[in-house]
């Protein structure tokens, strides 16, 4: 799985870990200011604190910083509250965004001394901006070719210090020398269920939005450990609670409206649930290949692979192996299913374990 495919097959997912329009307007408004603001991360948070400080008693630009962690961790969020840390302002662009050398020649020269430079998906930087980078990020500089073949010249051009915050989904993805010229790097994690209570919380707070503890526990439950997805179901929960109910977010609110939006007590969607459900029903559990399943389950191959696979597996209900996919015995519990009776399949499909797996 590319966790930088950003091209979600299912985009419209409301577990999906892509920021969508809506999610855009409104996560301006619920980002944490300042360090003190941000939930959970202690570690990076507490290390950072530290660069953050001792950049600041100098007098000095703060160190070029890498963040990486999957999508919607709030690596955008951080860049903010480190340029608003050191009161310095922010430029926002992409790897992708920058496609030649020259593109990013052009942003380097226009940064004033202390900015903030956030590079989002860095690693997909095409090579030549690279190279560019690795000098400018080490020397305050770089050297702008003009003209082409063997009268092209290199014309050096002094950079003010400034500080890179390059934010990727793997930091594995990055060139070695690349990822050597950042001074300290942050590895986001997945969030416990409690820092997503805080989380809703607090976004509830914000969204002038009543909401009780149980009702908290309920969206981040289902969260997938993901800031964003959980400040989306909080926005749906709250659409349910002011249209059959009276506005006020209980843990029985939330539970029933994300039945409604079909994302269950584990943060499951339908299209998890499909694949799992083919997988425990159709095929005994597995394994059964890639394409059988998709197939099984009418949905592309990739789909599967990319969008619904991933997080099954990081919660321990599908593995890979090489000889196709399995369930694992907490699947079977999750969907409340035993192997044989799952195996007889819901219209008397006979058990299949044999043929696939044995
Ligand atoms: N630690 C946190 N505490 C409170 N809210 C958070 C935290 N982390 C993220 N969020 C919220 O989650 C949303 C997504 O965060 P953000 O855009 O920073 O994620 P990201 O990692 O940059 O995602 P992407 O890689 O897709 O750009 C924002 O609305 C932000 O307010």
């Amino acid at each position: 799985m590319n966790w930088d495919d950003a091209s979600d097959p299912a985009g419209d997912r409301l577990v999906g870990t892509d920021a969508d329009g809506e999610d855009r307007a409104v996560e301006a408004a619920l980002r944490p200011k300042d360090l003190g603001e941000f939930v959970g991360q202690e570690r990076v948070r507490e290390q950072l604190d530290l660069v953050l400080k001792a950049a600041r008693a100098r007098g000095a630009t703060a160190d070029h910083v890498l963040l990486s962690g999957a999508p919607g961790l709030g690596k955008t969020t951080l860049s903010m509250i480190i340029a608003a840390e050191m009161g310095a302002p922010i430029r926002i662009t992409s790897g992708p965004a920058i496609q030649h050398a020259g593109d990013l020649a052009a942003i380097l020269s226009s940064l004033t001394e202390g900015e903030v430079l956030f590079l989002d998906e860095i690693h997909r930087m095409s090579r030549p901006a690279e190279e560019m980078l690795y000098m400018a990020m080490e020397d305050f500089r770089v050297d702008v070719i003009v003209g082409k073949g063997p009268g092209a010249t290199a014309i050096p051009l002094e950079l003010p210090p400034f500080t890179l915050v390059g934010a990727t989904t793997r930091a594995g993805l990055l060139p070695p020398p690349l990822r050597d010229r950042f001074g300290f790097t942050g590895h986001m994690e997945f969030y416990a269920p409690a820092e997503l209570q805080r989380v809703v919380h607090r976004s509830a707070r914000l969204l002038d939005v009543e909401i009780a503890d149980q009702g908290a526990a309920e969206i981040a439950g289902r969260s997938r450990g993901t800031p964003r997805i959980a400040n989306r179901l909080l926005r749906r929960v709250r659409d349910y609670a002011q249209v059959k109910a009276d506005g006020v977010i209980t843990r029985e609110i939330a539970a029933q409206a994300l039945d409604v939006y079909e994302v269950d007590a584990r943060g499951l969607d339908r299209l998890d649930r499909a694949v799992l459900t083919a997988l425990l029903k159709l095929f005994g559990g597995g394994p059964v290949g890639l394409s059988t399943l998709a197939v099984a389950v009418g949905e592309e191959r990739e789909t599967v692979e990319e969008v619904a696979e991933p997080f099954l597996v990081r919660e321990g209900l599908l593995a890979r192996t090489p000889r196709g996919r399995i369930a694992t015995p907490a699947a079977w519990e999750h969907l409340g299913l035993t192997r044989d009776a799952g195996a007889a399949g819901p219209a008397g499909t006979p058990p299949q374990q044999g043929l696939f797996g044995g």
